[in-house]
């Protein structure tokens, strides 16, 4: 078999080598160009897809691989779409499934994604369900009649949904697919999360495998699987194990441009509160973020000292009882709740859009983990920050877990220890492009230059040069030390070094005339740099370590130290230890260099002579080139007190054009409809809205001036009794409505016939051009406290209360700032921003219109 790897056109606006695609043998496996093939806008469906994307989705383009894998699978390929998170796979089977005959079958591994899709669907008039629970009081199951129309062959739902297991459990699941099948109603199979098919995916499924009787049952329906990522050992196993003979393969980068990653040094963990509240404070006062923990202990402390902080924050993790767990997602999901501190055991089936941060607290237990746990921020596509706090100690801790872990097997504790030394190198690294680190691991090439200074290093690297500084001597008194001192611990081997902490050092016999080394640093390295020299010369196997108690798992297990196998290189000179460290790039001239590694920051007037330019561009070279060797084994280490925060503001103001921090979060940018409306009124509000998006400064000052009058509290609750008032009188009855009737209500049923086969027809019902705007992050902070946009919230929150679903369901937070810093004043302004279409703005935007027009009328 093989996979045909087409080469596609972007169709969308997302950054250019995302979209770049490989034309490259995969496994000695062959690839067609088939941009021919799917890329076009000429096949028969084309004109209805386009008119469904508007008009149902409110999307006015489509995004990197959407389009050909729609026409692909539309044609009757077996389809293979690997899209990073928050791509845009749903679409490319809710399209299909709204244009193809017959039924949709998605096949899914959890019920608790199914239901927030069935949700999501439901508020489309998208008619769907699950046959996953039957029982009658579920919310997603169909009615008795239904499942016995559907044993006939028949249904007019458009898409069913089912977990692996029901489909290989239920002989009756399968008598219906048959059925269907046997009437020409079965459309597809779609199948999610693909990579559980193999036991090399990150969540290996049993029952993903049995799906490979499926394509022997059916072999004529066409197969569409979806996953975020996938090696090559996974997509060669998805491919045998599912048994497909010819599948187009569409690939695309697992670059998520939209987030910003960043690793900062972290003292204490009892403090780190200071540092995330002042953090979520300054950019995300009202926006939703995750904070991942290692412990549920430390889940408590932090979550504490947040609310002490002033921080909308709960906790989740695995101590806590079902419904106490269910409470606190739910108040999350809803925006009742901004923060979630929580262990590793939030985020199955977590399916919220508009996450903007996500914090690990602690060093993350794997590269999988990172990648995973970071990537459930941005999911809408806008800006969002992925922050590691580390401190070398956590790795202890987690070392520590590692080996008490009574389940683990000396090969499963072999393999965490060395996910963990891949983590660490990524957190110590000061140098190499964060971005390049993770889609390397991931089996990508990255050309650093693209990351466009989203994560530190590549921005710490515009403002500052990475040397290397020569620690040879510094570690050979560590290694004395050890020597003398067998079976040691760190806090002794830093005490001595310092010549601190004497009488502690006297009971245990550690004397300096019996000691060489005994004080020779004195202050002269801080406590952080000598963490970073441990750990190097632990990578470097110039000293090694023990766990002593290790039949306890309580703190006072700890390890101790002896030299190891290389020390001797170290001690006859063949062997140099360096560090790299940071120095602020100088101006021509004149320029001031800042020792950062020394914590003092000792500013002296010195150009940077011709040597040390060269030694600085051999490092950066030879540290160029160590990467394309090492792939991410890169062990420099660095230990620098740099973040986002001192330079992000401030550079984008300097910057702004240049600026990209997502593809699609960089700039406004609006396309002001191009359908002639000759009211006036309406023109003078396209005006307005032009004009406040394109100055790009009116709207900001409006907001900012609003966000700092301070609300009226009976103002603002007598506004809220309008707002459920006004959501008492909405008309629910819509919902009654098909998507069809909602997209061809202005024709009578022959039209809607003729429509369906005369693409022109279709394009002229009435389908707004779209305003697409997007917010940069000095904008999302503004109105983010913009009064218009709390209560857009609010009502968003109170209509999803009514209607039993998720905020998200109804309208993200990223979309409803849109709408506030838009504010549309009728239902066409209303539908023309990108995101809301036809079907939600005929059930909803009355009420948003509404209370927007009174809002600005107030203001
Ligand atoms: N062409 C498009 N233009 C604008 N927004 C889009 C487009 N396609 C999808 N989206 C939006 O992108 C968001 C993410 O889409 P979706 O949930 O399908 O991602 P996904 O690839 O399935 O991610 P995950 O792997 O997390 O499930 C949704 O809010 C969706 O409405």
């Amino acid at each position: 078999m093989s996979y045909f790897k087409p080469n596609v056109q972007t169709t969308n606006q997302t950054n250019n080598q995302n979209s770049s695609m490989k034309t490259v043998n995969e496994n000695n496996l062959k690839f067609l160009d088939p941009t021919d093939l799917f890329s076009k806008n000429n096949y028969p469906w084309s004109s209805q897809s386009k008119l469904l994307l508007n008009a149902i989705f409110g999307i006015s383009s489509y995004r990197t691989n959407q389009l050909p894998a729609i026409n692909c699978t539309l044609c009757g390929n077996d389809t293979f779409l690997i899209m990073p998170t928050g791509g845009g796979k749903t679409l490319t089977y809710l399209l299909p499934s709204l244009i193809s005959k017959g039924t949709t079958i998605v096949i899914s591994p959890l019920l608790s994604l199914i239901e927030d899709q069935l949700r999501v669907l439901k508020n489309l008039n998208i008619p769907a369900t699950s046959l996953s629970v039957l029982s009658s009081s579920s919310l997603t199951a169909p009615s008795y009649e239904e499942i016995m129309e559907m044993k006939q062959g028949r249904t007019t739902y458009k898409l069913i949904y089912v977990t692996p297991e029901k489909i290989n459990n239920s002989q009756m699941i399968v008598q219906i697919l048959e059925n269907l099948q046997k009437k020409g109603n079965l459309a597809r199979f779609v199948i999610d999360e693909v990579h559980c098919v193999s036991q090399w995916g990150h969540d290996f499924r049993p029952d993903y495998i049995k799906l490979g009787k499926l394509k022997r049952l059916f072999p004529k329906i066409p197969f569409l699987l979806l996953t975020a990522t996938a090696t090559t050992k996974v997509k060669n196993d998805v491919k045998t194990i599912l048994q497909l003979e010819k599948c187009y393969l569409f690939t695309q980068s697992s670059n998520r441009t939209n987030l910003l990653y960043e690793v900062r040094q972290k003292k204490q963990f009892k403090n780190i509160h200071i540092q995330i509240s002042k953090f979520v404070k300054k950019f995300y006062p009202n926006d939703s973020g995750i904070i991942y923990c290692l412990s549920r202990r430390d889940c408590e402390l932090l979550n504490t000292n947040l609310v002490k902080s002033g921080i909308s924050s709960g906790t989740y993790h695995a101590g806590m009882d079902i419904n106490q767990r269910k409470k606190i997602q739910d108040s999350w999901t809803n925006d009742k709740t901004r923060v979630i501190v929580a262990t590793i055991a939030f985020g199955v089936g977590i399916n919220k859009p508009d996450v903007r941060f996500v914090i690990h607290s602690s060093i993350p237990k794997s590269f999988e983990n990172l990648i995973q746990e970071s990537g459930r921020a941005g999911r809408d596509g806008e800006q969002a920050h992925c922050i590691v706090y580390y401190n070398p100690n956590d790795t202890v801790r987690l070392r520590r877990l590692f080996q008490y872990s009574a389940y683990q097997n000396t090969q499963t504790q072999l393999s965490n220890k060395k996910k963990l030394d891949l983590i660490v190198s990524y957190c110590e690294n000061i140098i190499d492009c964060r971005r390049k680190l993770l889609l390397e691991y991931l089996g990508e090439e990255f050309d650093p230059i693209h990351c466009n200074k989203t994560c530190d290093n590549c921005k710490r690297q515009s403002i500052h040069d990475i040397i290397q500084k020569d620690y040879t001597e510094p570690s050979k008194h560590f290694v004395s030390v050890i020597k003398q001192c067998p079976s040691i611990s760190k806090t002794y081997i830093f005490s001595i070094l310092h010549g601190t902490d004497i009488e502690r050092l006297k009971i245990k016999g550690y004397t300096s005339n019996k000691i060489t080394s005994f004080g020779v640093f004195k202050t002269s390295y801080p406590k952080e740099l000598l963490e970073r020299l441990l750990q190097k010369l632990l990578e470097e196997e110039i000293i090694s370590k023990q766990l002593i108690n290790v039949e306890r798992i309580d703190r006072k297990s700890y390890f101790v130290y002896s030299v190891g196998k290389n020390a001797d290189s170290l001690l006859n000179g063949q062997k140099k230890i360096t560090l790299p460290i940071t120095r602020i790039k100088r101006k021509e001239k004149s320029g001031f260099q800042i020792d950062t590694n020394s914590k003092i920051l000792s500013i002296k007037k010195q150009p940077q002579t011709k040597d040390q330019n060269l030694i600085t561009n051999n490092i950066k070279n030879k540290s160029k080139s160590n990467n394309t060797q090492q792939n991410t084994k890169s062990t420099l280490t660095g230990g620098l007190n740099w973040s986002f925060d001192s330079q992000f503001l401030s550079s984008s103001n300097r910057d702004r054009k240049r600026k990209h921090f997502g593809s699609r979060s960089s700039e406004i940018k609006t396309i002001i409809s191009t359908n002639e409306n000759k009211n006036k009124n309406k023109n003078q509000n396209d005006n307005n809205i032009k004009n406040n998006v394109n100055s790009n400064v009116v709207n900001l000052n409006e907001i900012q001036n609003k966000s700092t009058k301070t609300e009226n509290t009976q103002d603002f609750n007598e506004e809220l009794l309008t707002i459920r008032e006004m959501i008492e009188n909405l008309d629910l009855s819509i919902s009654s409505k098909t998507y069809e009737d909602l997209l061809f209500d202005n024709l009578n049923k022959e039209n809607k016939q003729q429509s369906i086969s005369n693409n022109n027809l279709l394009e002229n019902i009435n389908s707004p051009s779209k305003k697409i705007i997007s917010i940069n992050p000095e904008q999302n902070i503004q109105i983010t406290k913009d009064p218009l946009y709390k209560k857009l919230q609010i009502l968003c929150s109170e209509l999803a209360q009514k209607l039993n679903c998720s905020s998200y369901h109804i309208f993200g937070n990223s979309l409803l700032k849109k709408i506030a810093i838009l504010k549309p004043q009728n239902l066409l302004e209303f539908q023309q921003i990108e995101g809301v279409g036809k079907i939600k703005a005929l059930r909803w935007g009355e009420t948003f219109v509404t209370c927007i027009k009174k809002y600005t009328k107030k203001n």
